[in-house]
């Protein structure tokens, strides 16, 4: 299975004491696919309890608002929130529950990449999703009081939280002609 290395408390000696340095320093310790998590790449996926697929999605614009015209940056230059993505941005986990074909999310199981923030986990509980499965948790402290918030509403609502173990280290797609 997929192996997370642990992130050490502390980066090693001379890498660097500005905030920026250590946040790279410790994405730097994660295996490439959990980088790619962390750095912005977000899928979700919403399966029933037989384990049937029922809706998925990534983060992205809402329909109809281009990519070419909203900004995907993660700081601006201005200080202007406007001009990152955040404000913009649809999560992954609400576009899988958006995108169901079933009546109802509720009782189905939420498979995604990163933790859930607290707008997620509010959605969430309201579709009445059962379980949430996480690959990835961001939060690398207690104090993202995002996260800590999810965490707390996830728990009231009673909505199970379970770290992925995937079995398998990566899933190949072979796009050669299976008659040749
Ligand atoms: N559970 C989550 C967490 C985050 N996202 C989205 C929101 C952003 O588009 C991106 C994270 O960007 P970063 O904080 O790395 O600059 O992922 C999501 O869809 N679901």
């Amino acid at each position: 299975g997929i192996r997370q290395r642990r992130t050490p408390s502390k980066p090693p000696r001379g890498k660097g004491s500005s905030h920026g340095t250590t946040t790279s320093w410790r994405l730097r310790s994660f295996q490439p696919s959990v980088q790619r998590i962390l750095t912005g790449r977000v899928g979700a996926c919403l399966v029933s309890q037989e384990g049937i697929i029922l809706g998925i999605g990534y983060n992205g614009f809402p329909r109809g608002c281009s990519d070419d015209k909203l900004p995907w940056a993660k700081k601006s230059a201005r200080g202007d929130p406007l001009e990152t993505k955040y404000p913009y941005v649809v999560h992954a986990e609400v576009n899988a529950i958006l995108n169901t074909n079933h009546a109802s999310a509720a009782g189905q199981k939420l498979y995604v990449t990163m933790f859930p923030c607290n707008e997620c986990a509010k959605i969430i509980i309201q579709s009445g999703v059962s379980e949430v499965l996480y690959f990835v948790e961001k939060r690398i402290d207690n104090s993202d009081h995002v996260y800590v918030a999810s965490h707390n509403l996830l728990s009231m609502a009673g909505v199970k939280v379970r770290k992925h173990q995937p079995q398998m280290a990566q899933i190949p797609i072979n796009f050669q002609d299976p008659r040749v």
